[in-house]
Protein backbone atom coordinates (compact mmCIF):
# COMPACT_ATOMS: atom_id res chain seq x y z
CA UNK A 1 0.00 0.00 0.00
CA UNK A 2 1.35 3.60 -0.98
CA UNK A 3 1.82 6.17 1.50
CA UNK A 4 -0.84 8.10 -0.17
CA UNK A 5 -3.89 5.30 0.01
CA UNK A 6 -2.70 5.06 3.49
CA UNK A 7 -3.36 8.41 3.98
CA UNK A 8 -6.47 8.90 2.82
CA UNK A 9 -7.98 5.73 3.93
CA UNK A 10 -6.17 6.92 7.60
CA UNK A 11 -8.02 10.10 7.14
CA UNK A 12 -11.19 8.57 6.11
CA UNK A 13 -11.29 6.19 9.43
CA UNK A 14 -10.18 9.16 11.49
CA UNK A 15 -13.47 10.53 11.05
CA UNK A 16 -15.45 7.39 11.47
CA UNK A 17 -13.55 6.93 14.17
CA UNK A 18 -14.47 10.59 15.34
CA UNK A 19 -18.10 9.44 15.03
CA UNK A 20 -18.32 6.48 17.07
CA UNK A 21 -16.10 8.00 19.69
CA UNK A 22 -18.84 10.73 20.40
CA UNK A 23 -21.28 8.64 19.90
CA UNK A 24 -20.67 6.38 22.55
CA UNK A 25 -19.23 9.30 24.74
CA UNK A 26 -22.12 10.98 24.24
CA UNK A 27 -23.23 8.57 27.14
CA UNK A 28 -25.28 5.80 27.35
CA UNK A 29 -28.76 7.35 27.87
CA UNK A 30 -29.94 7.91 24.28
CA UNK A 31 -29.49 4.45 23.68
CA UNK A 32 -30.97 2.63 26.71
CA UNK A 33 -34.59 2.11 25.86
CA UNK A 34 -34.77 3.29 22.93
CA UNK A 35 -34.23 -0.31 21.57
CA UNK A 36 -35.13 -0.48 18.03
CA UNK A 37 -35.10 -4.31 18.62
CA UNK A 38 -37.95 -6.68 16.99
CA UNK A 39 -38.03 -10.33 17.61
CA UNK A 40 -37.25 -11.85 14.83
CA UNK A 41 -37.69 -15.63 14.73
CA UNK A 42 -34.09 -16.79 14.71
CA UNK A 43 -35.18 -20.26 13.56
CA UNK A 44 -36.43 -19.48 10.28
CA UNK A 45 -33.51 -17.79 8.99
CA UNK A 46 -33.67 -17.56 5.15
CA UNK A 47 -30.67 -18.99 3.63
CA UNK A 48 -29.33 -20.82 6.30
CA UNK A 49 -30.98 -24.54 5.56
CA UNK A 50 -30.56 -27.33 3.71
CA UNK A 51 -27.98 -29.49 4.21
CA UNK A 52 -24.24 -28.07 2.98
CA UNK A 53 -22.76 -29.61 0.07
CA UNK A 54 -19.34 -31.26 1.53
CA UNK A 55 -17.38 -31.42 -1.64
CA UNK A 56 -14.02 -32.98 -1.94
CA UNK A 57 -13.00 -29.50 -0.96
CA UNK A 58 -9.79 -28.76 -1.99
CA UNK A 59 -8.40 -25.49 0.25
CA UNK A 60 -10.50 -22.26 -0.96
CA UNK A 61 -13.59 -23.87 -1.86
CA UNK A 62 -16.36 -22.02 -1.12
CA UNK A 63 -19.92 -23.44 -0.42
CA UNK A 64 -23.69 -21.91 -0.82
CA UNK A 65 -25.35 -22.96 2.59
CA UNK A 66 -28.48 -22.54 -0.04
CA UNK A 67 -29.55 -22.93 -3.29
CA UNK A 68 -29.43 -19.16 -4.26
CA UNK A 69 -32.17 -19.07 -6.74
CA UNK A 70 -34.46 -20.19 -3.57
CA UNK A 71 -33.21 -17.13 -1.69
CA UNK A 72 -35.76 -13.39 -1.57
CA UNK A 73 -33.74 -11.07 -3.60
CA UNK A 74 -34.32 -7.30 -2.85
CA UNK A 75 -34.69 -5.20 -5.76
CA UNK A 76 -33.03 -1.47 -6.75
CA UNK A 77 -31.10 -1.45 -3.81
CA UNK A 78 -27.67 -0.15 -4.01
CA UNK A 79 -24.86 -2.01 -3.24
CA UNK A 80 -22.49 0.71 -3.38
CA UNK A 81 -20.83 1.81 -0.66
CA UNK A 82 -21.19 5.97 -1.26
CA UNK A 83 -19.22 6.49 1.72
CA UNK A 84 -16.96 4.42 4.30
CA UNK A 85 -17.74 6.89 7.11
CA UNK A 86 -21.04 5.41 7.04
CA UNK A 87 -19.75 1.74 8.42
CA UNK A 88 -19.72 2.09 12.21
CA UNK A 89 -19.61 -1.20 14.36
CA UNK A 90 -23.13 0.27 16.79
CA UNK A 91 -26.33 1.15 15.86
CA UNK A 92 -25.84 -1.12 12.93
CA UNK A 93 -29.38 -0.52 10.89
CA UNK A 94 -28.62 -3.90 9.71
CA UNK A 95 -30.82 -4.79 7.08
CA UNK A 96 -29.80 -7.55 4.32
CA UNK A 97 -26.65 -9.21 4.95
CA UNK A 98 -24.23 -12.34 3.83
CA UNK A 99 -22.68 -14.31 6.64
CA UNK A 100 -19.44 -15.96 6.03
CA UNK A 101 -16.89 -17.83 7.89
CA UNK A 102 -13.90 -19.54 6.73
CA UNK A 103 -13.31 -23.30 8.42
CA UNK A 104 -10.37 -25.47 8.54
CA UNK A 105 -10.30 -29.49 7.57
CA UNK A 106 -12.72 -31.53 9.40
CA UNK A 107 -14.74 -28.82 11.38
CA UNK A 108 -17.65 -27.99 8.26
CA UNK A 109 -20.26 -29.29 10.70
CA UNK A 110 -18.87 -26.52 13.53
CA UNK A 111 -18.74 -23.96 10.92
CA UNK A 112 -22.41 -24.62 10.18
CA UNK A 113 -23.52 -24.60 13.64
CA UNK A 114 -21.89 -21.35 14.07
CA UNK A 115 -22.66 -19.79 11.06
CA UNK A 116 -26.56 -20.56 12.32
CA UNK A 117 -25.69 -19.23 14.98
CA UNK A 118 -24.43 -16.44 14.27
CA UNK A 119 -27.97 -16.15 12.12
CA UNK A 120 -29.67 -16.05 14.78
CA UNK A 121 -27.35 -13.16 16.13
CA UNK A 122 -28.16 -10.87 12.87
CA UNK A 123 -31.44 -12.13 13.42
CA UNK A 124 -32.10 -10.88 17.03
CA UNK A 125 -29.66 -7.38 16.08
CA UNK A 126 -32.49 -6.60 13.44
CA UNK A 127 -31.34 -7.83 10.29
CA UNK A 128 -32.38 -9.99 7.23
CA UNK A 129 -30.00 -12.98 6.43
CA UNK A 130 -29.70 -13.76 3.10
CA UNK A 131 -27.29 -16.02 2.72
CA UNK A 132 -24.34 -17.60 4.51
CA UNK A 133 -20.88 -18.57 2.75
CA UNK A 134 -18.22 -20.93 4.24
CA UNK A 135 -14.76 -20.93 3.00
CA UNK A 136 -12.43 -24.33 3.39
CA UNK A 137 -8.99 -22.66 4.38
CA UNK A 138 -6.29 -23.89 7.05
CA UNK A 139 -6.19 -19.95 8.36
CA UNK A 140 -8.37 -17.05 7.49
CA UNK A 141 -6.30 -14.76 5.18
CA UNK A 142 -4.43 -12.45 7.28
CA UNK A 143 -5.25 -9.14 4.87
CA UNK A 144 -9.08 -9.83 3.44
CA UNK A 145 -9.97 -12.97 6.03
CA UNK A 146 -11.42 -14.65 3.04
CA UNK A 147 -8.82 -15.88 0.13
CA UNK A 148 -8.62 -12.45 -2.26
CA UNK A 149 -10.07 -14.90 -5.21
CA UNK A 150 -13.28 -15.42 -2.85
CA UNK A 151 -13.59 -12.22 -1.41
CA UNK A 152 -14.31 -10.86 -4.84
CA UNK A 153 -16.60 -13.64 -5.15
CA UNK A 154 -18.02 -12.34 -2.20
CA UNK A 155 -18.39 -8.91 -4.03
CA UNK A 156 -20.43 -10.68 -6.51
CA UNK A 157 -22.92 -12.62 -4.06
CA UNK A 158 -23.22 -9.43 -2.58
CA UNK A 159 -23.94 -7.21 -5.23
CA UNK A 160 -26.38 -10.07 -7.03
CA UNK A 161 -27.96 -10.38 -3.77
CA UNK A 162 -28.36 -6.64 -3.01
CA UNK A 163 -27.03 -7.25 0.37
CA UNK A 164 -25.72 -3.94 2.27
CA UNK A 165 -23.65 -5.61 5.09
CA UNK A 166 -21.33 -8.53 5.49
CA UNK A 167 -20.73 -10.46 8.62
CA UNK A 168 -17.95 -12.18 9.34
CA UNK A 169 -18.17 -15.03 12.01
CA UNK A 170 -15.21 -13.82 13.86
CA UNK A 171 -13.37 -11.17 15.24
CA UNK A 172 -11.57 -9.37 12.84
CA UNK A 173 -8.66 -7.34 13.05
CA UNK A 174 -9.06 -3.62 12.16
CA UNK A 175 -7.12 -3.81 9.54
CA UNK A 176 -8.72 -7.09 8.08
CA UNK A 177 -12.30 -5.48 8.12
CA UNK A 178 -11.20 -1.97 6.21
CA UNK A 179 -9.63 -4.42 3.33
CA UNK A 180 -12.77 -6.64 3.10
CA UNK A 181 -14.70 -3.47 2.69
CA UNK A 182 -12.59 -2.41 0.13
CA UNK A 183 -13.10 -5.27 -2.00
CA UNK A 184 -17.14 -6.29 -1.49
CA UNK A 185 -17.85 -2.07 -1.26
CA UNK A 186 -20.16 -2.64 1.46
CA UNK A 187 -20.29 -2.63 5.05
CA UNK A 188 -18.30 -5.48 6.82
CA UNK A 189 -18.55 -6.03 10.19
CA UNK A 190 -18.17 -9.03 12.97
CA UNK A 191 -19.22 -11.35 15.09
CA UNK A 192 -18.30 -9.20 18.43
CA UNK A 193 -19.64 -5.68 16.65
CA UNK A 194 -23.10 -7.98 16.49
CA UNK A 195 -22.77 -9.31 19.98
CA UNK A 196 -21.93 -5.89 21.23
CA UNK A 197 -24.60 -4.00 19.26
CA UNK A 198 -27.49 -6.54 21.03
CA UNK A 199 -25.77 -6.32 24.45
CA UNK A 200 -26.18 -2.18 23.91
CA UNK A 201 -29.97 -2.65 23.39
CA UNK A 202 -30.75 -5.15 25.91
CA UNK A 203 -29.26 -4.26 28.86
CA UNK A 204 -31.17 -2.78 31.91
CA UNK A 205 -29.54 -2.12 34.52
CA UNK A 206 -27.59 0.51 35.34
CA UNK A 207 -25.23 -1.80 36.09
CA UNK A 208 -25.63 -4.20 33.07
CA UNK A 209 -25.10 -0.87 30.80
CA UNK A 210 -22.12 0.47 32.35
CA UNK A 211 -20.42 -2.98 31.71
CA UNK A 212 -22.15 -3.10 28.01
CA UNK A 213 -20.37 0.50 27.70
CA UNK A 214 -17.21 -0.72 28.63
CA UNK A 215 -16.75 -3.63 26.59
CA UNK A 216 -17.86 -1.75 23.67
CA UNK A 217 -15.30 1.08 24.58
CA UNK A 218 -12.79 -1.60 24.78
CA UNK A 219 -13.76 -2.93 21.56
CA UNK A 220 -13.22 -0.01 20.14
CA UNK A 221 -9.97 0.97 21.62
CA UNK A 222 -7.33 -1.62 19.57
CA UNK A 223 -9.22 -0.06 16.55
CA UNK A 224 -8.08 3.89 17.19
CA UNK A 225 -4.70 2.10 18.49
CA UNK A 226 -4.55 0.36 14.54
CA UNK A 227 -5.10 3.29 12.68
CA UNK A 228 -2.47 5.33 15.25
CA UNK A 229 0.37 2.43 14.86
CA UNK A 230 -0.03 2.38 11.27
CA UNK A 231 0.32 6.61 11.07
CA UNK A 232 3.27 5.83 13.35
CA UNK A 233 4.93 2.96 11.60
CA UNK A 234 4.95 4.81 8.71
CA UNK A 235 6.47 8.34 9.93
CA UNK A 236 8.97 5.45 11.46
CA UNK A 237 10.17 4.30 8.17
CA UNK A 238 11.03 7.42 6.78
CA UNK A 239 12.57 9.09 9.75
CA UNK A 240 13.64 6.36 11.54
CA UNK A 241 13.67 4.58 15.07
CA UNK A 242 13.08 7.32 17.65
CA UNK A 243 13.06 10.30 15.92
CA UNK A 244 9.29 9.38 14.37
CA UNK A 245 7.71 12.40 16.14
CA UNK A 246 8.17 14.76 13.38
CA UNK A 247 5.98 13.87 10.63
CA UNK A 248 3.54 11.78 12.57
CA UNK A 249 2.43 14.91 14.50
CA UNK A 250 -0.04 15.17 12.26
CA UNK A 251 -3.36 16.61 13.50
CA UNK A 252 -4.82 12.89 12.42
CA UNK A 253 -2.27 11.71 15.33
CA UNK A 254 -3.53 14.58 17.39
CA UNK A 255 -6.89 13.29 17.30
CA UNK A 256 -6.70 10.09 17.82
CA UNK A 257 -4.70 10.29 20.97
CA UNK A 258 -7.57 13.00 22.14
CA UNK A 259 -10.05 10.22 21.33
CA UNK A 260 -7.79 8.07 23.02
CA UNK A 261 -7.48 10.05 26.25
CA UNK A 262 -11.35 10.82 25.97
CA UNK A 263 -11.91 6.84 25.61
CA UNK A 264 -9.30 6.07 28.54
CA UNK A 265 -11.10 8.82 31.00
CA UNK A 266 -14.33 7.42 30.14
CA UNK A 267 -13.94 4.02 31.12
CA UNK A 268 -12.03 4.79 34.37
CA UNK A 269 -15.30 6.58 35.30
CA UNK A 270 -17.40 3.64 34.04
CA UNK A 271 -15.27 0.50 35.90
CA UNK A 272 -15.34 3.23 38.99
CA UNK A 273 -18.89 3.80 38.61
CA UNK A 274 -19.40 -0.39 38.23
CA UNK A 275 -17.09 -0.90 41.69
CA UNK A 276 -19.02 1.35 43.24
CA UNK A 277 -22.27 -0.65 42.10
CA UNK A 278 -20.77 -3.51 43.32
CA UNK A 279 -21.85 -3.07 47.34
CA UNK A 280 -25.52 -2.68 46.31
CA UNK A 281 -25.26 -5.72 44.66
CA UNK A 282 -23.59 -8.05 47.07
CA UNK A 283 -25.59 -6.63 49.80
CA UNK A 284 -28.87 -7.58 48.25
CA UNK A 285 -27.47 -11.14 48.05
CA UNK A 286 -26.11 -11.18 51.32
CA UNK A 287 -29.93 -10.07 52.43
CA UNK A 288 -30.74 -13.76 50.80
CA UNK A 289 -27.79 -15.24 52.40
CA UNK A 290 -28.11 -13.74 55.61
CA UNK A 291 -32.00 -15.12 55.21
CA UNK A 292 -30.44 -18.75 54.31
CA UNK A 293 -33.93 -18.77 51.48
CA UNK A 294 -32.21 -21.66 48.77
CA UNK A 295 -31.82 -20.34 45.71
CA UNK A 296 -32.30 -21.86 42.65
CA UNK A 297 -30.46 -20.62 39.47
CA UNK A 298 -31.40 -21.46 35.94
CA UNK A 299 -28.70 -21.35 33.51
CA UNK A 300 -27.82 -21.85 30.30
CA UNK A 301 -27.34 -21.29 26.54
CA UNK A 302 -28.78 -18.20 24.74
CA UNK A 303 -32.61 -19.25 23.72
CA UNK A 304 -32.20 -22.42 25.56
CA UNK A 305 -35.66 -21.51 27.03
CA UNK A 306 -34.25 -20.21 30.55
CA UNK A 307 -37.40 -17.82 30.91
CA UNK A 308 -40.03 -19.64 29.56
CA UNK A 309 -39.45 -22.46 32.09
CA UNK A 310 -39.09 -19.68 34.57
CA UNK A 311 -42.47 -19.00 33.82
CA UNK A 312 -43.37 -22.13 34.30
CA UNK A 313 -42.25 -22.42 37.28
CA UNK A 314 -43.83 -19.63 38.95
CA UNK A 315 -46.13 -18.02 36.54
CA UNK A 316 -44.09 -14.83 36.40
CA UNK A 317 -44.01 -13.10 33.81
CA UNK A 318 -40.36 -12.77 33.06
CA UNK A 319 -39.67 -11.30 29.23
CA UNK A 320 -39.96 -14.03 26.95
CA UNK A 321 -38.59 -13.57 22.92
CA UNK A 322 -37.32 -16.16 20.44
CA UNK A 323 -34.30 -14.17 20.52
CA UNK A 324 -30.65 -14.40 21.61
CA UNK A 325 -30.05 -12.52 24.98
CA UNK A 326 -33.65 -11.73 25.42
CA UNK A 327 -32.78 -11.98 29.16
CA UNK A 328 -29.40 -9.62 30.11
CA UNK A 329 -29.97 -8.65 33.63
CA UNK A 330 -30.41 -11.28 36.39
CA UNK A 331 -34.02 -11.40 37.96
CA UNK A 332 -34.88 -13.16 40.93
CA UNK A 333 -38.31 -14.76 41.79
CA UNK A 334 -39.71 -15.97 45.06
CA UNK A 335 -41.00 -19.33 45.08
CA UNK A 336 -42.25 -22.30 47.45
CA UNK A 337 -42.01 -26.57 47.46
CA UNK A 338 -44.91 -28.50 47.82
CA UNK A 339 -43.82 -28.84 51.43
CA UNK A 340 -43.86 -24.83 52.64
CA UNK A 341 -40.09 -24.11 52.12
CA UNK A 342 -39.82 -20.96 50.76
CA UNK A 343 -37.26 -20.75 47.96
CA UNK A 344 -36.13 -18.31 44.99
CA UNK A 345 -35.34 -18.84 41.18
CA UNK A 346 -32.68 -16.67 39.31
CA UNK A 347 -33.08 -16.16 35.59
CA UNK A 348 -29.61 -15.65 34.21
CA UNK A 349 -28.37 -14.47 31.13
CA UNK A 350 -27.76 -16.83 27.98
CA UNK A 351 -24.11 -18.51 27.27
CA UNK A 352 -23.10 -18.19 23.74
CA UNK A 353 -19.90 -19.82 22.21
CA UNK A 354 -17.01 -17.46 21.96
CA UNK A 355 -18.23 -14.86 23.49
CA UNK A 356 -16.68 -11.43 22.81
CA UNK A 357 -13.66 -11.44 25.77
CA UNK A 358 -14.72 -7.79 26.14
CA UNK A 359 -17.90 -8.90 27.28
CA UNK A 360 -16.86 -11.86 29.46
CA UNK A 361 -17.08 -9.33 32.55
CA UNK A 362 -20.04 -7.79 32.11
CA UNK A 363 -21.57 -11.63 31.59
CA UNK A 364 -19.58 -12.95 34.82
CA UNK A 365 -20.96 -9.81 36.76
CA UNK A 366 -24.60 -11.44 35.69
CA UNK A 367 -23.25 -15.16 36.67
CA UNK A 368 -22.72 -14.23 40.24
CA UNK A 369 -25.87 -15.15 40.90
CA UNK A 370 -25.00 -18.54 40.20
CA UNK A 371 -21.86 -18.45 41.71
CA UNK A 372 -23.92 -18.32 45.51
CA UNK A 373 -26.65 -20.82 44.34
CA UNK A 374 -27.92 -24.10 45.72
CA UNK A 375 -29.03 -25.48 42.80
CA UNK A 376 -27.87 -25.34 39.55
CA UNK A 377 -30.79 -25.95 36.81
CA UNK A 378 -28.87 -26.18 33.35
CA UNK A 379 -31.27 -25.72 30.63
CA UNK A 380 -30.66 -27.21 27.55
CA UNK A 381 -32.89 -26.89 24.04
CA UNK A 382 -33.27 -30.60 23.11
CA UNK A 383 -34.20 -29.65 19.70
CA UNK A 384 -30.58 -27.93 18.70
CA UNK A 385 -28.66 -29.78 16.71
CA UNK A 386 -26.07 -29.58 18.61
CA UNK A 387 -26.84 -29.98 22.26
CA UNK A 388 -23.57 -31.60 23.53
CA UNK A 389 -22.09 -28.31 22.81
CA UNK A 390 -24.16 -26.52 24.59
CA UNK A 391 -23.61 -28.63 27.51
CA UNK A 392 -19.84 -28.14 27.23
CA UNK A 393 -19.59 -24.22 27.04
CA UNK A 394 -22.19 -23.75 29.59
CA UNK A 395 -20.34 -26.32 32.09
CA UNK A 396 -16.81 -24.80 31.01
CA UNK A 397 -18.01 -21.03 32.26
CA UNK A 398 -19.58 -22.70 35.25
CA UNK A 399 -16.52 -23.83 36.62
CA UNK A 400 -15.10 -20.37 35.97
CA UNK A 401 -17.35 -18.81 38.54
CA UNK A 402 -16.74 -21.51 41.12
CA UNK A 403 -19.74 -23.53 40.32
CA UNK A 404 -18.47 -26.50 39.96
CA UNK A 405 -19.09 -27.77 43.44
CA UNK A 406 -22.96 -26.69 43.14
CA UNK A 407 -25.24 -29.21 42.22
CA UNK A 408 -26.47 -29.20 39.17
CA UNK A 409 -29.97 -30.75 37.47
CA UNK A 410 -29.82 -30.48 33.64
CA UNK A 411 -33.00 -30.07 31.98
CA UNK A 412 -33.57 -30.94 28.03
CA UNK A 413 -36.12 -28.51 27.05
CA UNK A 414 -38.75 -28.21 24.37
CA UNK A 415 -39.07 -31.88 24.36
CA UNK A 416 -42.38 -30.90 22.55
CA UNK A 417 -40.53 -30.93 19.60
CA UNK A 418 -37.94 -33.99 20.65
CA UNK A 419 -38.67 -37.24 18.55
CA UNK A 420 -37.49 -40.36 20.64
CA UNK A 421 -34.50 -41.07 18.61
CA UNK A 422 -33.30 -37.79 19.65
CA UNK A 423 -34.48 -38.10 23.26
CA UNK A 424 -32.46 -41.42 23.57
CA UNK A 425 -29.18 -39.63 22.35
CA UNK A 426 -30.34 -37.08 24.77
CA UNK A 427 -30.10 -39.53 27.54
CA UNK A 428 -26.74 -41.11 26.46
CA UNK A 429 -25.93 -37.59 27.38
CA UNK A 430 -27.29 -36.89 30.45
CA UNK A 431 -28.97 -39.95 32.23
CA UNK A 432 -30.48 -38.15 35.04
CA UNK A 433 -31.68 -35.10 33.17
CA UNK A 434 -35.15 -34.36 32.57
CA UNK A 435 -37.17 -33.58 29.99
CA UNK A 436 -39.60 -30.74 30.08
CA UNK A 437 -41.39 -29.07 27.40
CA UNK A 438 -41.84 -25.13 29.42
CA UNK A 439 -44.98 -24.73 26.29
CA UNK A 440 -46.63 -27.81 26.51
CA UNK A 441 -45.85 -28.12 30.55
CA UNK A 442 -44.62 -31.49 30.35
CA UNK A 443 -42.06 -32.93 32.85
CA UNK A 444 -42.39 -29.66 35.06
CA UNK A 445 -43.90 -31.65 38.23
CA UNK A 446 -41.15 -34.33 37.88
CA UNK A 447 -38.28 -30.93 38.06
CA UNK A 448 -40.41 -29.19 40.39
CA UNK A 449 -39.80 -32.28 42.59
CA UNK A 450 -36.28 -33.36 41.74
CA UNK A 451 -36.01 -29.45 42.81
CA UNK A 452 -37.74 -29.61 46.36
CA UNK A 453 -35.37 -33.72 47.07
CA UNK A 454 -32.67 -31.40 46.15
CA UNK A 455 -33.04 -28.41 48.48
CA UNK A 456 -31.81 -27.94 52.10
CA UNK A 457 -34.53 -28.51 54.68
CA UNK A 458 -34.85 -26.22 57.68
CA UNK A 459 -34.54 -28.62 60.43
CA UNK A 460 -34.75 -26.51 63.69
CA UNK A 461 -37.95 -26.79 65.04
CA UNK A 462 -39.39 -23.57 67.16
CA UNK A 463 -42.22 -23.19 69.33
CA UNK A 464 -43.30 -19.51 69.11
CA UNK A 465 -44.95 -16.88 70.57
CA UNK A 466 -45.74 -13.79 68.59
CA UNK A 467 -47.51 -10.85 70.13
CA UNK A 468 -50.11 -9.59 67.73
CA UNK A 469 -48.53 -6.38 67.20
CA UNK A 470 -45.36 -7.60 65.98
CA UNK A 471 -47.30 -9.36 62.56
CA UNK A 472 -43.82 -8.43 60.49
CA UNK A 473 -42.43 -11.65 62.71
CA UNK A 474 -44.53 -13.76 61.39
CA UNK A 475 -44.27 -12.63 57.74
CA UNK A 476 -40.82 -12.94 58.61
CA UNK A 477 -40.94 -16.49 60.02
CA UNK A 478 -43.21 -17.41 56.63
CA UNK A 479 -40.69 -15.68 54.08
CA UNK A 480 -37.12 -17.79 55.98
CA UNK A 481 -38.92 -21.20 57.18
CA UNK A 482 -41.60 -23.50 57.19
CA UNK A 483 -44.61 -23.04 59.08
CA UNK A 484 -46.01 -26.14 60.67
CA UNK A 485 -49.15 -25.16 62.65
CA UNK A 486 -50.69 -21.94 63.74
CA UNK A 487 -52.81 -21.43 66.90
CA UNK A 488 -54.90 -17.69 67.85
CA UNK A 489 -54.37 -17.14 71.98
CA UNK A 490 -54.66 -14.64 74.24
CA UNK A 491 -51.29 -13.05 73.84
CA UNK A 492 -50.54 -13.63 70.87
CA UNK A 493 -49.84 -15.74 67.55
CA UNK A 494 -48.56 -19.03 68.48
CA UNK A 495 -46.64 -20.19 66.18
CA UNK A 496 -44.88 -23.59 65.42
CA UNK A 497 -42.13 -23.35 62.80
CA UNK A 498 -39.14 -24.89 61.34
CA UNK A 499 -36.32 -22.67 60.47
CA UNK A 500 -32.31 -22.90 59.18
CA UNK A 501 -30.24 -23.26 62.50
CA UNK A 502 -29.06 -19.72 61.39
CA UNK A 503 -31.94 -18.42 61.80
CA UNK A 504 -32.76 -20.00 65.25
CA UNK A 505 -30.97 -17.36 67.21
CA UNK A 506 -32.71 -14.51 65.57
CA UNK A 507 -36.42 -15.40 66.91
CA UNK A 508 -35.01 -16.55 70.46
CA UNK A 509 -37.17 -13.67 72.22
CA UNK A 510 -40.28 -14.90 71.09
CA UNK A 511 -39.39 -18.44 71.97
CA UNK A 512 -42.55 -19.82 73.77
N1 LIG B 1 -41.42 -25.46 21.21
C1 LIG B 1 -40.97 -24.94 22.35
N2 LIG B 1 -40.45 -23.69 22.35
C2 LIG B 1 -40.00 -23.19 23.52
C3 LIG B 1 -40.02 -23.95 24.72
N3 LIG B 1 -39.48 -23.19 25.70
C4 LIG B 1 -39.13 -22.02 25.14
N4 LIG B 1 -39.44 -22.02 23.83
C5 LIG B 1 -39.22 -20.93 22.90
O1 LIG B 1 -37.82 -20.67 22.80
C6 LIG B 1 -37.58 -19.28 22.64
C7 LIG B 1 -36.60 -18.78 23.70
O2 LIG B 1 -37.20 -18.82 24.95
P1 LIG B 1 -36.66 -17.94 26.18
O3 LIG B 1 -37.37 -18.45 27.39
O4 LIG B 1 -36.69 -16.50 25.88
O5 LIG B 1 -35.14 -18.43 26.21
P2 LIG B 1 -33.96 -17.95 27.19
O6 LIG B 1 -33.13 -19.15 27.44
O7 LIG B 1 -34.52 -17.24 28.37
O8 LIG B 1 -33.18 -16.97 26.24
P3 LIG B 1 -32.20 -15.75 26.63
O9 LIG B 1 -32.80 -15.01 27.79
O10 LIG B 1 -32.18 -14.98 25.39
O11 LIG B 1 -30.88 -16.37 26.94
C8 LIG B 1 -38.95 -18.62 22.70
O12 LIG B 1 -39.41 -18.44 21.38
C9 LIG B 1 -39.81 -19.63 23.41
O13 LIG B 1 -41.16 -19.52 23.05
C10 LIG B 1 -40.58 -25.27 24.67
O14 LIG B 1 -40.65 -26.02 25.65
N5 LIG B 1 -41.02 -25.70 23.46
MG1 LIG C 1 -34.25 -15.34 29.00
Amino acid sequence: MTAMTEHSSTGTERQESDDVVDRILRGSETRAGLSVFSPASAIQTRGLRGPAVDGDATDGDQFDLEDRQALRRVAGLSTELEDVTEVEYRQLRLENVVLIGVYSQGSLQDAENSLRELAALAETAGAVVLDGLLQRRPNPDPSTYLGSGKAIELKNTVMALGADTVIADTELAPSQRRALEDVVKVKVIDRTAVILDIFSQHAKSREGKAQVELAQLEYLLPRLRGWGESMSRQAGGQVGGAGAGMGSRGPGETKIELDRRRIHTRMAILRKKIKEMKPARDAKRANRVRNVVPSVAIAGYTNAGKSSLLNRLTRAGVLVENALFATLDATVRKSVTDDGRPFTYTDTVGFVRNLPHQLVEAFRSTLEEVEGSDIIVHVVDGSHPDPAAQLATVREVISEVDGREIPEVVVFNKSDLVDEGQRLVLRGLVPDAVFVSARTGEGIDELRAKLAELLPRPEVELDLLVPYDRGEVIARIHEIGRVVDVQYVEAGTRVIAKVYPQDAPTLQEFVA
